[in-house]
């Protein structure tokens, strides 16, 4: 895996901003996915990457059973017209052998999930029939066959794919897996991400505040919106705003990880050296991105291991994680479907933007009284205001060439993923 195909030669040297486009292209392109796998429990699978395809091992469901409780009969044994009384001589419970005799004439009390007796064609629920003091059932005409059944194989046939490699493992994956008879998975192993903040003012939360100095915070929610990926993270601490040291930092971390990610120290400054470090090292594919906020995101490398630099904001922390690290990390980690997810909807605010750049708002997501769904623009857009973060469910997309968008207009909305998700 790595940056093999990565050049070393970029834009980032050039005054122009890269659009956010070209870069994914990039990730998608010249990323090379991890080969190394790992079996896992069921378990441990939610959220990792499938290393290859899965095959049903049997039909699902495997035998045609009841979908209710009550009795199964043979439909041509009824009177279409009329009340049909009959026998009731066996019992299939799910799960058990069949207790008595199942014969035409007769009707077999069933219970969902169990197997349909042979020959036995339709199931009538408990509620639509009539035990008589004998015993016996009556059963309301119109019963046709096929009602209450579920056949063999309707869901799933044995030897078909059901989960394709490159997947990331969801519950519902999870489900499928173990329905049709597998005990573990097969997936991509960790990523090993390696996290740092830099920065002379931060100081961990918790101690003492001394002035002119804030809390790191990046690097906490960058773990906390890690955790929602194949990774393992390697929490390295802060660096110093000192070259020598972030160099050193950064080179050693390269060696026994996939990924080296930091925040701060990415801009233009005189106190930002995050960039010189890696170019001492190896070299930087990308810098800056036509994209609002998060201008200043890195992509580059150190040896063989992928660079990941993050601009200090809060707010471009975030933003940046979404649309850059992220797609990097799972195209890494193997993965097929790299995309934000996006939906239109109306906004309930106008929004002026200069044109040119892509831009990202954050919004909040209302129901309106119709079942509806309104954005409404959170107060506060600058990118060190982590409060808007905290209020928002989405960020708006607004594309390069917007003016930018009125009350009303359809508004394209990337909802924040899981970790970030209320
Ligand atoms: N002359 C220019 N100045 C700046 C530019 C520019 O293009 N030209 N870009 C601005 C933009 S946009 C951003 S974003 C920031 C990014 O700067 P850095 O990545 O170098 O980050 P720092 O300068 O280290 O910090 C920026 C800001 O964020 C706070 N910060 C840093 N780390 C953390 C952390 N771990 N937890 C919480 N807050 C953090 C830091 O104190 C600063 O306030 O540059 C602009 N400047
Ligand atoms: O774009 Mo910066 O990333 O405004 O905060």
């Amino acid at each position: 895996m790595g940056v093999r195909r990565l050049l070393d030669d970029c834009c980032a040297a050039a005054k122009r901003l890269m659009p956010l486009d070209e870069a994914l292209a990039i990730i998608d392109r010249d990323l090379v996915p991890v080969t190394d796998v790992e079996t896992v429990p069921l378990w441990a699978a939610l959220g990792r990457v499938l290393a290859h395809d899965v095959t049903a091992r049997i039909d699902l469901p495997p035998a045609t059973n009841s979908a209710m409780d009550g009795y199964a009969v043979i439909a041509a044994d009824l009177d279409a017209d009329a009340e049909t009384t009959l026998p009731v001589t066996a019992r299939q419970a799910a799960g058990r052998p069949l207790d008595g005799t199942a014969q035409a004439g007769a009707a077999v009390r069933i219970f969902t999930g169990a197997p349909m007796p042979a020959g036995f064609d339709a199931v009538v629920m408990q509620e639509e029939v009539t035990v008589q003091p004998d015993g016996r059932v009556t059963i309301p005409p119109g019963v046709r066959p096929g009602r209450n059944v579920r056949h063999a194989g309707e869901d799933v046939e044995a030897g078909s794919v059901v989960l394709h490699s490159g997947a990331r493992l969801r519950a519902q994956d999870i489900a499928m897996a173990a329905a049709v008879g597998h005990g573990t998975m097969t997936v991509s192993r960790p990523l090993r991400v390696a996290v740092f903040s830099t920065g002379d003012e931060l100081h961990e939360p918790g101690d003492d505040l001394p002035p002119g100095c804030i809390y790191d915070s990046n690097r906490h929610a960058l773990q906390a919106m890690l955790a929602g990926l194949p990774v393992a993270v390697t929490d390295l601490g802060r660096l110093a705003d000192d070259p020598a040291v972030v160099t050193r930092a950064i080179e050693a971390a390269a060696v026994d990880h996939d990924v080296v990610m930091t925040t701060g120290g990415v801009s233009v400054g005189e106190e930002d050296h995050v960039r010189q470090a890696v170019e001492a090292k190896g070299a930087i594919t990308f810098w800056r991105l036509n994209i609002k906020p998060g201008k200043p995101v890195a992509l580059g490398r150190v040896g063989e291991t992928v660079f990941i630099g993050l601009p200090g904001n809060p707010v471009a922390t975030a933003v940046t994680f979404l649309l850059v690290a992220r797609p990097i990390l799972l195209r890494l980690a193997g993965a097929r479907d790299i995309a934000l997810r996006r939906f239109q909807v109306p906004a309930g605010f106008s929004y002026v933007k200069k044109e040119g750049r892509r831009e990202f708002i954050r919004v909040r997501l209302e129901t309106q009284a119709d079942g509806g769904t309104l954005a409404r623009l959170e107060r506060g857009q600058g990118s060190h205001m982590i409060s808007s973060l905290v209020d928002s469910h989405a960020l708006a997309e607004l594309a390069e060439d917007s003016p930018g968008v009125r009350e009303g207009e359809a508004l394209t909305v990337i909802p924040f993923p899981d970790t970030m998700a209320g």
